[in-house]
This record gives structure tokens, C-alpha cells and sequence, in this order.
């Protein structure tokens, strides 16, 4: 696969774009059919690298793969190679992920023990799995941890239900303990837990195959441990980060464009964070239309002091976001303060936007302040590397509204979770092409 894009910027796009089933829930949902010997179908799922690596790595351990359509497949984990999970292929390929660590939970619900490498994904700080290891225990599984090779060892004789007090409300954490609790002895009580809609949809998985749970959608959970899980089939809801994405590409490349069956009821407060940017969109029943925009001006606080928009684990705003509204906050009108909380070096891309003629004060790894240029002047196409999965389309969406031709390289991190990215923006009217 060639691994730059070639965009030359300017042009206005229009039309509509349907978003991919949802990256970080896809994840968690593959890595629960390893929960039941029954067969799971699933749909919706995006065909993106994270997710093709997690479907092949299931098939590595011997779960039976059926892709019956590009977006539809079903699973069957009836005979798992136990043996392989320690080997060296085995580390290898789960180190490319960061969605890899969730086969633990539901390998320890089921076997008894699990191995879990140092995790791949972005490199966006650091990203400790304490809440995971942590929350295991609290089950009573026994943990080894090899520092040569970053390796955890977990074992078990059997999974009991008990109280915990997650020390962070993790997502990958929250769905991993979650796996294992449903098949644990007795009663476990998650406080401070993750509640995303993808750990919703997780849930609600684990629910019709046969697992009880109260306080979905809280960040109380309470779980009646039960022996085994049968199979189900399950539908990935529509991924609310590239539906973010696009709502900031149009607002950026001055577009109108629909996003067709958005799933608006699961965005929380996202729309709203854009509309603080001054973007005007129009939810319509479950499409969400932003019209072509002269200009958007970003709003202050009610005491007329700026705008800092940060991240929060949710209903707070997503950190894989940020990202996004940073650069689209260079062509607005006013200014607004960026705040990572969660990542210490998701903000080090905004070199690459300086360079593109952006204004933005990096304050220190966490905060950026940016100085919206209200079009009086465009960015300039540049050549650049594409650092994490969405500094990468960040970058892609200030090369579409750059003057002239930028080169963004290592797409691969873009390709890690955006479906076909160069085919559906060309059909929007970009022009941009894999060279
Ligand atoms: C595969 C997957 O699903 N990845 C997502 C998942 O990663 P992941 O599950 O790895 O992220 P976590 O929720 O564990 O934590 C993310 C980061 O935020 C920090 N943290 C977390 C909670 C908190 O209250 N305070 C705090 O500072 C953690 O220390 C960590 O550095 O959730 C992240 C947070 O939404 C997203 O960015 C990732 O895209
Ligand atoms: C950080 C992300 O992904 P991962 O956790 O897979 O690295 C993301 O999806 O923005």
C-alpha cells in the first residue's frame, strides 16, 4: 500500500458522505466474541487496518471467520489454540494495536489466564494499563509482568465478583473488566466506570448473549456473574469521531455537506462543541447537514472571556477530537484555548500547521492556543508526516483547504481508522490521490 497523500487544496466539496461503523467500538465488540463457543454475527464493521488486524489475529487463535459481506462477518470461537497466545507471533501481532489488550478479559472469563504485550496504537503519550491489570486482580487473577519484554502474564483459577473503585474511568479498561466479570463467580461492582456509547453498545451485546447487567450507560455497573454466553448478532453504531471529522472538514473547506445516518442521539456533546466554534449544522431526523459557511466565529465564555475547549472522559467531550477542533479553529473567526487533559503529546502536530502558516501558541505539552485568521489568508500546502490516527486527518483537512499541494506521509495512521478515506473525499469533490 503507497503511503502518502497527495491534496492539492481549495475546493469547496459537496454532497453526502455516510460515516463507518465505529473504530473504537468495532474493537471492543470482536474482542467479545471470544466470550462464547456459540456464533456471533456482526455488522457495520469498518474495513480499516486496526479492525482487519483484530479480525486476523481471532483467526491466528482459531476462531472461525466468516466474512459473508464487506461490512457483515461471523465468528466462532468454539476452538481456541491456547498455545498461541504465548507465542512470539502472537506478541508481535497484538503489539500493532491498541484494541489487541481487550482479548484479555474475555480470555480470562473463559480459559484462565492471558497474555497482554505492550499494546500498539498511537503514540500519544504514555497510556498505562493499570486499570486494566488493577480491576483484574480485584477478580482474583494473579499477574507476572516480564519488563524485558513489556509482556503481562495473568492467570487465574477461577474469576469472583467483587467492588471496585476504578482509579480512572478507562475506556479499553472499563470494557476489559467488564468481559471478565460477566462470566466471574458471584456479584462485581464497577464505580467509576467508563460509559461511553461504545461500552453501551458492549453491554448491550453482552446482554443478549445471556450476561446480566444494571446502570448501563452510568458509571456504576453492577454485574451477576453468569456461567456461560451464547451467541448473538450485533450492529456497530456510526463512528462518532469520523462524524466529527467531516463536520470540521466542511466547516474548514467552507462545504456542504450531509453526513447521512449520524446515530445523533449517541453524540453527546459534540454537536455542541463545533456550534461553540461557530459552525452552524442542522440535525435533520438522523442526518446531520452543515451548510457552505462564509465565515464561523468562535464564542466566549458568558463572561466574555475565551473559549477552552478540553477533553473529558465521557459525556465529556472526546480527546480524539481535539485534534480537529484545533485546526479548524486557525480559520475562524476569534480565539480559543485547546486543553489535552488526558494525552501529554497529542499536540505536538501543530508544528506542522505553524509551518502551514497557522497561528497557535503551544503553551506547554497539554494547551495550545489558537488564533483563528477568519480566511484573511489561507494555509499553504506543505509537505509533512502524519503523527497519530487523527493529528493525520487534521493535517488532511488543513491540506484541503490550503493553497496549493501538500504531501502527507505516513498514512498509514490515517488508514489505521478512516474507511477508504481518499475514495469518498474525491466523491465529495477532493482532490486528492495515494501516490
Ligand atoms: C481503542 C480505543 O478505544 N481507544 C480509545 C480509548 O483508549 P484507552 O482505553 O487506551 O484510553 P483510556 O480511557 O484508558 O485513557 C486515555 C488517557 O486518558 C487518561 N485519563 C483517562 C481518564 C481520566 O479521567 N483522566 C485521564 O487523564 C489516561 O491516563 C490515558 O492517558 O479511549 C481513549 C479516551 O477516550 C481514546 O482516546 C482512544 O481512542
Ligand atoms: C487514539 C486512538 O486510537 P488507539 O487507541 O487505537 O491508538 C483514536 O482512535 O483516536
Amino acid at each position: 500500500m503507497s503511503s502518502a497523500f497527495e491534496v492539492r487544496g481549495g475546493n469547496r466539496l459537496k454532497g453526502e458522505i455516510v460515516p463507518q461503523g465505529a473504530k473504537n467500538e468495532a474493537l471492543q465488540i470482536i474482542s467479545a466474541v471470544l466470550l462464547t463457543a456459540e456464533k456471533v454475527t456482526i455488522s457495520n464493521i469498518p474495513d480499516i487496518v486496526d479492525v482487519n488486524l483484530l479480525i486476523e489475529l481471532l483467526g491466528d487463535m482459531g476462531v472461525k471467520i466468516n466474512r459473508t459481506s464487506r461490512d457483515t462477518c461471523e465468528f466462532q470461537a468454539d476452538q481456541i489454540d491456547l498455545p498461541y497466545i504465548e507465542s512470539a507471533d502472537f506478541k508481535k501481532k497484538s503489539g500493532r494495536l491498541r484494541g489487541s489488550v481487550m482479548i484479555a478479559g474475555p480470555l480470562l472469563a473463559r480459559f484462565g489466564k492471558a497474555y497482554i504485550p505492550k499494546p500498539g496504537g498511537d503514540k500519544i503519550g504514555r497510556r498505562r494499563l493499570d486499570t486494566h491489570i488493577i480491576g483484574f486482580e480485584k477478580l482474583g487473577v494473579q499477574f507476572v509482568y516480564d519488563t524485558d519484554d513489556n509482556y503481562f502474564r495473568l492467570e487465574t483459577s477461577g474469576l469472583k465478583g467483587a467492588y471496585m473503585l476504578l482509579d480512572e474511568p478507562s475506556v479499553t479498561g472499563t470494557a476489559n473488566i467488564v468481559m471478565a466479570a460477566v462470566m466471574a463467580e458471584g456479584i462485581t461492582t464497577i464505580y467509576n466506570a467508563a460509559c461511553e456509547p461504545y461500552l453501551q453498545q458492549l453491554c448491550k451485546m453482552l446482554i443478549s448473549m445471556g450476561a446480566k447487567i444494571n446502570g448501563v450507560g452510568s458509571n456504576l455497573l453492577t454485574i451477576e456473574g453468569v456461567s456461560s454466553l451464547r451467541g448473538c448478532s450485533h450492529t456497530m453504531l456510526p463512528d462518532m469521531i469520523e462524524i466529527g471529522s467531516f463536520i470540521g472538514l466542511a466547516a474548514m473547506t467552507q462545504s456542504e455537506i450531509t453526513i447521512k445516518n449520524a446515530g445523533v442521539e449517541h453524540l453527546g456533546i459534540i454537536p455542541e462543541k463545533f456550534r461553540q466554534l461557530g459552525i452552524r449544522l442542522e440535525i435533520r431526523g438522523n442526518d446531520i447537514y452543515i451548510p457552505s459557511q462564509d465565515f464561523y466565529e468562535i464564542q466566549t465564555f458568558l463572561d466574555g472571556s475565551i473559549l477552552t475547549i478540553s477533553d473529558h472522559p465521557w459525556p465529556g467531550f472526546t480527546p480524539d477530537l481535539l485534534s480537529i477542533v484545533l485546526v479548524v479553529a486557525t480559520q475562524a473567526r476569534g480565539s480559543v484555548m485547546i486543553h489535552q487533559k488526558m494525552f501529554e503529546s497529542r499536540l505536538f502536530f501543530v508544528d506542522k500547521l505553524i509551518d502551514m502558516g497557522a497561528q497557535i501558541v503551544l503553551c506547554d505539552p497539554h494547551r495550545a492556543v489558537v488564533i483563528g485568521m477568519d480566511r484573511q489568508h489561507s494555509l499553504r500546502g506543505i509537505t509533512m508526516s502524519s503523527p497519530d490516527i487523527r493529528a493525520g486527518v487534521s493535517l488532511l483537512i488543513a491540506a484541503l483547504s490550503a493553497d496549493g499541494k501538500s504531501t502527507i506521509q505516513n498514512i498509514e495512521q490515517i488508514d489505521r481508522g478512516y474507511q477508504y478515506i481518499d475514495e469518498r473525499l474525491r466523491k465529495l469533490g477532493a482532490d486528492i490521490k495515494r501516490v
